[in-house]
């Protein structure tokens, strides 16, 4: 073990792969010295590290105040107004993209903040899927926020068809597919998370390096946490299964008999990152967030760590996507939790009044 900075680094890695100083970076993680994930999937996230390091310093700059009061501006970022700075998750979304085609590993790109998947490159192995910028409602206020991603195999026996249709059909696959998924956390500390499908591995930011290091090998999700987090302004509006549940819990009188804490910062990554670590369930119980971008890459990493990802009826991996923004209600959490709160069956919400924020 090694202490850096506050952080304590807890590689259980041999020596082969930990530096002279005893610390571990994802790459070496990565690497022959470490797992060994194959060259091509260490050169895609030498490339996806890359970029989530220029988004971290984007989220963090004094400059970004400006960009992101575009979101608001008419016409920003469209072609009337192409001088204009350009909304963070837009420019994120390029960072990402650049960081894609420079890797020269990947077919193609599907992203949230795009209508379309864009094809890159014929003949390579990958297929990325990604939300470059989530949470980016809260950037103003300084709360965190992340970069979500997927990462599948091309799917070579689709190679005759036409580029558009094969774009699209590579970009919708199932969750069990996955070959690695992750998210960035911009936050306090810059923490990558990601799973090769041999567990959940957290990576820290070391500022004065530029390496991401092993600091939480193997996450283990808690079985069951103390924590519930949702938007429980919607309380009214959610169905009455949902209701009861979270009545339940916040009472103490679930099965688990201690009262639960309500945490919710509406930055999916970061709620996402605090139940991975402390337990417990995160959820949007209504059809907002995206099954390829969001639903399945977490769940693929909750899973990877002892928990579940569902929709409220059905494993999320599970579904087989048939649009590419596909909206759904999600649920992921510690695995006691999440059977409790599906016992309770009617907790996905139908109802949207047409929230503003
Ligand atoms: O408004 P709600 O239902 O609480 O949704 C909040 C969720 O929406 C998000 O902001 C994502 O929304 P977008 O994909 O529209 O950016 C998440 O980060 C957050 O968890």
């Amino acid at each position: 073990m090694a202490s850096l900075g506050g952080f304590t680094a807890k590689s259980k890695m041999g020596t082969s792969a930990s530096g002279d100083n005893g610390f571990c970076t994802l790459m070496e993680y990565m690497g022959r010295g470490g797992i060994d994930v194959g060259d091509d999937l260490v050169v895609l996230f030498s490339h996806i590290q890359y970029a989530s390091k220029r988004i971290a310093a984007l989220v963090a700059s004094p400059f970004n105040s400006s960009l992101s009061k575009q979101d608001n501006a008419a016409g920003a970022g469209s072609s009337s107004d192409r001088d204009a700075p350009k909304p963070l998750d837009i420019v994120s979304n390029e960072i990402i993209l650049a960081s894609l085609q420079n890797s020269g590993k990947v077919a193609v790109m599907a992203s949230e903040e795009d209508d379309a998947p864009i094809w890159i490159d014929d003949g390579v192995p990958f297929v990325v899927v990604t939300d470059p910028l989530d949470g980016s409602r809260n950037i103003d206020a300084s709360i965190p926020t992340g970069t979500i991603f997927g990462v599948y195999k091309r799917l070579v026996e689709l190679d005759h068809l036409p580029q558009e249709e094969k774009a699209i059909l590579n970009s919708l696959q199932s969750g069990t597919r996955l070959v690695a998924s992750g998210y960035v956390l911009y936050s306090s500390a810059t923490i990558l998370c990601a799973s090769f499908g041999s567990g959940t591995h957290g990576f820290t930011l070391d500022h004065s390096t530029g390496d991401f290091i092993l600091t939480h090998p193997g996450i283990k999700i808690p079985p069951r946490g103390q924590i519930y987090s949702v938007n429980d302004a919607r309380y009214f509006d959610w169905p009455e299964g949902l209701r009861r549940y979270i009545d339940t819990v916040r009472q103490g009188k679930g099965k688990y008999p201690k009262k639960y804490s309500a945490r919710y910062i509406c930055s999916l990554v970061a709620d996402f990152h605090r139940t991975l670590m402390y337990g417990g369930v995160a959820m949007n119980p209504r059809d907002h967030l995206r099954l390829v971008y969001e639903a399945n890459p977490l769940s693929y990493l909750v899973e990877q760590a002892g928990g579940r990802g569902s929709d409220g009826k059905v494993r999320i991996l599970s579904l087989q996507p048939v649009k590419l923004h596909q909206r759904l209600p999600l649920f992921l959490g510690s695995l006691e939790d999440m059977e409790e709160l599906e016992s309770y069956g009617d907790i996905q919400q139908k109802v949207n009044p047409g929230y503003e924020v």
